[in-house]
Order: structure tokens, then C-alpha cells, then sequence
């Protein structure tokens, strides 16, 4: 090998994005790479750079790069981002073990080898990888005096590693002028080259990049970093870390008048911050393990779930065995107790709606409209729906919520609530956002009729409520699902 590369900090591993490469393909040329121990150090960052040969047909017809195009090109890249991140997270967290970050780029730009020259000087790369669809182009590449070629294991598909000097001899290497390093959304950007000969063209860049950042206690949170490389989890969990000295003091020493409730893993206790915040403080029940994955992904998910029907998680405590969520306090209770245990102050019609709606909104929140892909509640009955004084409804309980990275169905454990599970998840295990429709579904049965999953009080298939509406709602004989105690306050349009 002979020289040791002047920066060790970032390692290029390049690759036709146009051609279909699998996740076992790319885990093992980066376990090649791991494994030499002479390129990916500590602290290293490996850039996983695909390109996508797309900018070609701008080149042969520039007026057609409108915005059809750019708009077909932006897909496409996210499509390949997407499809890549997701390839990559067992790569990651394998990586992170050994103290080296990747990020995933897809950039589509022609000529290829000068997208790939543009990455290198902007990243200041240490090492080169090239897949083997890229290896025959480096023969135009006038970098021959400074690098270093390395025969690789020949399972591994990226068969050429390359060092090149990146502080001195940048220009002369690639003469394309270096494009920022991270940038916040898509850009265009057109650079004509300075170097020599072939390295003469201009170079058309679309490019969007992820920085991979995968919860080494939740390997459910998606990959968030669309280009700006800030580490926004690292931020959001920095800023909301609550003393357990401070939750302590909120809630009168974890006092029994301040307990709120007690769920299957936690128990919640209210509490008021000293600037006169009130909290309910979710603790985890110590011998719980289930209570562990619970804690882990109601932070994942709730640090960016941000929404006015979402209640919202303020911080937490984490110390070996004893976790603590805390969230703002919601002061009126939840659907399930409005719903079956205030027979005084029966919701009336508007209300019922007005709560259906906000719901809905919550939940489609989750399922288009959050940063880093849908995510599945998994939770969906009344008792996690909590109300503020005005009844606006506000989804909690994430415990169970998962991250669905993208639209294939995703096969898990079956948690949740009988009378709640769509057949395809309760048979399966099969959850997609569908699991949480088909929950809603029930919940908006529940706020028309006022009736449990199980009406005690009603005779065999009538006790169950999906067994007791279907009928009913085959034969449009919909008055007759309504609440009998809001009588005839419903609107019936
Ligand atoms: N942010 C909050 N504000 C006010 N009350 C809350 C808040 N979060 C939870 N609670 C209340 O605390 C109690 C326990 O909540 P938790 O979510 O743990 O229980 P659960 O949903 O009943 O059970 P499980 O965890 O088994 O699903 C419930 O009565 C709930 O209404």
C-alpha cells in the first residue's frame, strides 16, 4: 500500500446507482472494508456515494432540463435514498460499533467520474472505493502519481481502492470546482470544469445526501439527515434530558397522590416543573424489558412527532434501569374514561365529531406528514387518546409506535389491544399504517355507539362491538349505531 493517506477522516465508497446493487452486496464490500483495518479508522466517515447517470440526457438536450425533469430526477434520487439508507442500517450499526459514521449520497450527474471527482474534494477524502461498474472510468483519470491501487478480495463487487492526496493536490487532480458539502434540499448546479483534457465538460449535479444516525438503543429510528449533517437526534436528545433530581422534586417524590394511572409497563405520575409546567412523568416499571423497547421508541418517535393532536414529550430521564418520560400534562382525562366512565357528562354529538376529526388529523400527521417516513401507532383505543379542558384530542401512549422506513408491510411481534388489530396484523404480524386505520375504525364506532369491545351486557355475538355493527352498517341502518343517550342530537347528514 505505501503511502498513508494525509486525511483519515472521510472514505468514499462510489457506485452506479443506476444499476440495482443488494443489501448483501453492499454489506459486504463494507465488511471487506472493515475487516482490512487499514482504510475505515475510528472517527472515520464513509460516504456511500451512488450516482445516478441521469444528468446524461440534460447534457444531449439542455431545454429539456425544466422542471418535469428536475422534478422526475428529485424522485427518482429520494426513491434511491430511501431504498439505499434502508439497505444500509445493518451496515450502520455495525459500523458505529467500530466508531465510523456513513452517509448515504445519491447524486445523479454526468459525467459520472466527475461527480464522483466533485465528492471526493468536497468531502476531502482520504480513500477512494470504486464499484466495479465504475472501475473501467478510472482509466480516464489522470490521478495515476498520486494513488494507490489495491487489489481486493474478489467477493468484494468494489474491486479498486484508491488514496488520493487531497491538500495539495486537489485541483490538478480533478480541476471541478468543489460543491458544498451538504446542502438543504435538492440542487442544481452547473460548474464548468478548469482541468485538462477529458476533465473539460461541464458538470450537471443533482444530489441529495443522509447522514446515517441510528439510535444505538432504538435501531428503529430512520435515517433524518436530508443534507444539512447536523446531528438532530444527538441535539434533541441532549436538549431534553431532564435530572432525575428535577422530575423528583415535580412530583412530590414520586408521591401516591400525584399517581395518574398505571399502564402495563409504567406508571405516571403528575408533576410540576419549577417555571410552573405541568408534566406527567411516565416511569418505567423497573423489571419490565418490554417497558425498555417502550421507553426507547416513545423517544424516538415523539422527539419528532410534533403536532397539536400529539401530546407532546418535553424530555426524559435515562440511567441504566430507570427511564422516565415526561410529557406536557393533559388535564381532562382520556376518551376511554369520557366515553365509559362519566355517565354525568355524556359527550354530545359535536363533541364526538369534533374529536373524531382531531384524531384523524393526528393520525394522518403520523402517516404522511412526519419527518422520516410514516409512522404506525400501534396503540389506537380511547385510553391513548388523551383530552385537554376543550376536549381536543391529543394521541399518546407511543410505545408501541414504529417507524415504517418504507412501503413494503412490515412483519413484527403482535402487541396491542384485542378489539383494536386488523385480521391481517393479528393473523400476520403484518403492520402498516392500514393496522392503525383499521383501530381508528373502531375508535369511531366506539364514539358513535358509546359501547366497549365487549359489552358485558349484551347476549353472545351482540356482546362483540365489530360483530354488532356489521350488520347494522351493511344494511345502512346507521341511526340505529348511534349512542342511545345523545338521543336525538345527532346530525343525521
Ligand atoms: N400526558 C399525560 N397527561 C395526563 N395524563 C396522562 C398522560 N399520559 C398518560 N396519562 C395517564 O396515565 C395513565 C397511565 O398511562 P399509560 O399510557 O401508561 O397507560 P395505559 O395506556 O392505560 O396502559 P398501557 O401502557 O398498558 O397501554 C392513564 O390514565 C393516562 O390517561
Amino acid at each position: 500500500m505505501g503511502t498513508t493517506p494525509p486525511s483519515r477522516s472521510h472514505v468514499v465508497m462510489a457506485f452506479d446507482a443506476t444499476k440495482d446493487h443488494s443489501e448483501r452486496e453492499l454489506r459486504i464490500a463494507i465488511n471487506n472494508l472493515r475487516v482490512r483495518g487499514d482504510i475505515l479508522r475510528v472517527g472515520d466517515t464513509l460516504l456511500m456515494l451512488g450516482v445516478l447517470q441521469m444528468g446524461y440526457q440534460s447534457k444531449a438536450c439542455p431545454e429539456s432540463f425544466g422542471v418535469i425533469s428536475i422534478r422526475a430526477m428529485e424522485e427518482e434520487i429520494s426513491k434511491k435514498l430511501d431504498a439505499y439508507a434502508n439497505m444500509l442500517q445493518q451496515s450502520a450499526e455495525d459500523c458505529e460499533d467500530q466508531g465510523v459514521i456513513i452517509e448515504v449520497k445519491i447524486t445523479a450527474g454526468f459525467p459520472i467520474k466527475n461527480v464522483i471527482v466533485q465528492e471526493v474534494i468536497s468531502s476531502n477524502a482520504a480513500w477512494v472505493v470504486l464499484g466495479r461498474h465504475l472501475r473501467r472510468d478510472l482509466k480516464l483519470y489522470r490521478w495515476q502519481e498520486t494513488s494507490i491501487f489495491i487489489p481486493c478480495p474478489s467477493l468484494c463487487p468494489y474491486q479498486t481502492f484508491m488514496s488520493v492526496k487531497t491538500s495539495t493536490n486537489q485541483k490538478s487532480l480533478v480541476g471541478a470546482t468543489p460543491g458544498p458539502r451538504f446542502q438543504s434540499k435538492i440542487d442544481v448546479v452547473d460548474t464548468n470544469a478548469e482541468g485538462e483534457n477529458e476533465l473539460h465538460t461541464s458538470l450537471t449535479v443533482i444530489q441529495r445526501q443522509r447522514r446515517s444516525c441510528f439510535h444505538s438503543k432504538y435501531s428503529g429510528t430512520p435515517l433524518l439527515f436530508v443534507a444539512c449533517g447536523l446531528k438532530t437526534e444527538l441535539y434533541i436528545q441532549d436538549s431534553m434530558t431532564f435530572t432525575y433530581h428535577e422530575i423528583q422534586l415535580a412530583t412530590n417524590y414520586f408521591s401516591e397522590e400525584n399517581l395518574l394511572g398505571e399502564g402495563g409497563y409504567s406508571r405516571v405520575y403528575k408533576g410540576k416543573l419549577k417555571d410552573g409546567q405541568l408534566i406527567a412523568a411516565k416511569v418505567r416499571k423497573q423489571e419490565s424489558s418490554q417497558g425498555f423497547a417502550e421507553f426507547n421508541s416513545e423517544v424516538s418517535v415523539l422527539s419528532f412527532a410534533r403536532h397539536k393532536n400529539i401530546v407532546m414529550l418535553l424530555g426524559y430521564f435515562c440511567k441504566e434501569n430507570l427511564n422516565i418520560l415526561v410529557y406536557e400534562y393533559i388535564c381532562n382525562k382520556s376518551l376511554h374514561w369520557h366515553l365509559f366512565d362519566n355517565p354525568e357528562n355524556v359527550l354530545d354529538w359535536h363533541q364526538r365529531r369534533a374529536i373524531t376529526i382531531g384524531t384523524a388529523k393526528g393520525l394522518r400527521f403520523l402517516h404522511e406528514e412526519c419527518r422520516g417516513g410514516p409512522i404506525v401507532h400501534r396503540g389506537m383505543r380511547p385510553s391513548n387518546i388523551l383530552l385537554t379542558h376543550d376536549l381536543v384530542p391529543m394521541l399518546g401512549d407511543f410505545g408501541l409506535a414504529r417507524w415504517k422506513i418504507n412501503d413494503d408491510t412490515l412483519q413484527t411481534t403482535i402487541l396491542g389491544t384485542i378489539g383494536y388489530l386488523d385480521p391481517e396484523y393479528a393473523e400476520n404480524g403484518f403492520v402498516s399504517v392500514r393496522t392503525d386505520v383499521y383501530a381508528f375504525g373502531i375508535v369511531l364506532l366506539q364514539l358513535i355507539s358509546g359501547r366497549k369491545i365487549i359489552d358485558l351486557e349484551s347476549e353472545g355475538q351482540h356482546a362483540s362491538l365489530r360483530q354488532w355493527a356489521k350488520p347494522l352498517i351493511k344494511k345502512l341502518a346507521l341511526y340505529e349505531l348511534i349512542d342511545p343517550r345523545i338521543g336525538e342530537s345527532h346530525d343525521t347528514y
